[in-house]
């Protein structure tokens, strides 16, 4: 029995969720060999289309799209996927229990400059439809495409990580993973500055103040510009990520999307005693309305978070 089938049995007793799991495993791994060969293959630039987002689209993620969808459609566990790629929620199989969101590629335009990118998924209850807030998800999980292939899953207790070998396994590097109370990191594009609120504004200017400001601490700043990689760091040291509504993506809801790229996201961060939050709820209960709809997202160590919504509330 290998590490994910032994950890997968001691999660759930729902060998139906354990296989959906599985599935985006193992089109984890197979988009991992696909990404290490894909300046050799000339794969990394772009597609030449653009997906309901109005995005430009690169060839790796439409072919990690269809990695997914091939994983899936071998599961018949699956009634529905929505995945960032696709204009319309697809029908998968109709005895399908569980209903897949997915990012394929989360930060693809770090492709062609060989930095992580990732793919990451939601799973939920086929009985409510797409549309149901992340707080009921049955599961949520990423694989990070870094110096090592990690896949960090939750069901409903600990987030934990696996690490691919040189075999194609998934082992057990991190049981439960922890992410500290309090940081001192915070990212943010803060090239952005000129669209922010006052509470974005406040929270960035107090933590740049350092020791001299109202946080009486110094702070460094990360932005890698690939969610799953700022994540991943945040996951594993600490740190608070913000992508909030700002003057530009207010029209939109904001930049990233709830259903595959915030709910999971909180989901993981839960589970590790993390915290999430828009600046005015937790992500986990925002009532979707749309598939690709968008949200502000604030998540990271617990403390950080509560420091940016006390900012929104004096606001
Ligand atoms: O270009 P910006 O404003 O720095 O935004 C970066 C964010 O956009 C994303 O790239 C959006 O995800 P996709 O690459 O899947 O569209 C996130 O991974 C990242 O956090
Ligand atoms: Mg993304
Ligand atoms: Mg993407």
């Amino acid at each position: 029995m290998t590490d994910l089938a032994r950890w997968l049995s001691a999660q759930t007793q729902d060998d139906t969720l354990a296989g959906v799991i599985l599935s985006m495993a193992g089109a984890g791994a197979e988009i991992a060999g696909v990404l290490q060969q894909a300046p050799i293959a000339g794969q990394t630039g772009p597609a030449g289309a653009t997906n309901v987002q109005g995005e430009a689209q690169k060839a790796l993620d439409i072919i990690s799209n269809d990695i997914v969808l091939n994983h899936l459609r071998q599961n018949p566990h699956v009634s529905i996927l929505v995945s960032e790629e696709l204009d319309e929620a697809v029908e998968m199989s109709s005895q399908g229990g569980f209903i897949v969101a997915t990012d394929p590629l989360d930060g693809s335009s770090n492709l062609d400059v060989n930095v992580t990118v990732g793919t990451i998924f939601s799973v939920l209850p086929a009985a409510g439809g797409p549309l149901q807030a992340g707080r009921v998800q049955c599961a949520a999980g990423y694989v990070a495409y870094g110096p090592a292939t990690s896949l960090v899953v939750r069901i409903a207790g600990d987030t934990s990580v696996f690490t691919l070998d040189g075999a194609g396994t998934w082992r057990l590097t991190l049981a439960a993973a922890r992410v500290p109370e309090a940081t001192g990191e915070f990212a943010i594009n803060t090239a952005r500055e000129r669209f922010w609120d006052a509470a974005t504004r406040g929270y960035v200017h107090e933590s740049v103040a350092g020791e001299t400001g109202a946080a009486g601490k110094r702070y460094n700043m990360r932005w890698v510009g690939s969610m799953v990689a700022d994540i991943h760091r945040i996951l594993m040291r600490g740190g608070i990520f913000l992508y909030p509504l700002d003057s530009e993506t207010a029209a939109k809801g904001g930049r990233l999307r709830l259903l595959y790229e915030a709910n999971p996201m909180a989901w993981l961060m839960e589970g590790a005693g993390g915290r999430s939050s828009t600046g005015r709820q937790d992500i986990l209960d925002v009532a979707p309305t749309a598939i690709h709809q968008r949200v502000p997202v604030i998540l990271g160590s617990a403390e950080e978070v509560r420091r940016v919504e006390d900012w929104y509330r004096r606001g």
